[in-house]
């Protein structure tokens, strides 16, 4: 069984305690779910196009830091220029909740992405009512059909989209409502990381689709290189999040670009 096969049996579970607990219209009732939502699409061509993830744990590390505040570390992440937040949701894996994008939602200004493992339509209406502005779909979790229909279902709740692919095969999910392709370059089965993962990927991708290279981007050169590649955005989390002040390490890397 890999580490995705784990999560996802644990997140069905998951989903079905929170079915029992909250029902769908106490979602929809919520304080948030009504609110107009920020576009990814164009922070990511505004500004300097780092979606900056607040990631307490992962499997492939284990604990990163979980000492540090979200609201503190995504506020300075928002006024430094960051073109959008990721938050992970994930409990069992990653240590997050839906609280932390629940309690800052109010003092952020800019797209936040809830990055959890989503295979049930409730939790796009969960991400709706915690004040998430894009969801994650992960191919490698889902058919090409289900990728289709929580799309549309993303778009008439206000969400945007970013599709996460790993393979060629997975090129085979998108569609052309997909707001965002993310490539990842870590392998989800034995962790490892490849830059040039996304670089091959992408240049598979139908032109003018705006994509993102997420994971393992250590430093600036790995920006840069991946800039140059052509690539819009680029999710990083560690390498922030690994440092005592993740809200420092951020001002000195964007000091640079
Ligand atoms: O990071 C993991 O170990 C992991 C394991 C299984 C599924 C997903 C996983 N990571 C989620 C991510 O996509 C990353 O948090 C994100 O791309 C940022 O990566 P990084 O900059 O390398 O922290």
């Amino acid at each position: 069984m890999t580490i995705l096969d784990k999560i996802i049996e644990r997140k069905k579970q998951e989903i079905s305690d929170s079915k029992s607990k909250i029902s769908l219209q106490q979602l929809k009732d919520s304080e948030f779910f009504g609110r107009e939502t920020y576009s990814l699409k164009e922070t990511i061509k505004s500004k300097s196009g780092i979606i900056a993830e607040f990631k307490r744990q992962s499997p492939s590390k284990g604990i990163i830091n979980d000492k540090v505040s979200p609201l503190e570390v995504v506020s300075a992440y928002e006024k430094l220029g960051a073109s959008g937040i990721s938050i992970l949701t994930d409990k069992d894996f990653f240590g997050g909740s839906f609280e932390d994008i629940l309690n800052v939602r109010n003092h952020i200004h800019i797209p936040i992405l809830r990055k959890d493992f989503m295979i049930d339509e409730y939790q796009f209406y969960e991400a709706k009512s915690m004040g998430a502005d894009v969801v994650l779909l992960i191919a490698a979790c889902l058919s090409p059909q289900q990728t289709l229909e929580f799309t549309e279902l993303s778009h008439e709740l206000g969400l945007e989209v970013l599709l996460e692919i790993h393979t060629e095969d997975e090129l085979g999910h998108y569609n052309s409502s997909i707001d965002l392709v993310g490539i990842n370059n870590r392998n989800l089965k034995d962790f490892k990381v490849d830059l040039q993962h996304s670089v091959h990927l992408k240049n598979l991708l139908p032109e003018n689709v705006l994509s993102v290279a997420e994971s393992g981007i250590y430093n600036i050169q790995d920006y840069f290189y991946l800039k140059e590649k052509g690539f819009d955005g680029f999710l990083m989390g560690e390498y922030f999040m690994k440092n005592t002040n993740p809200a420092q390490a951020f001002e000195e890397f964007i000091s640079n670009i």
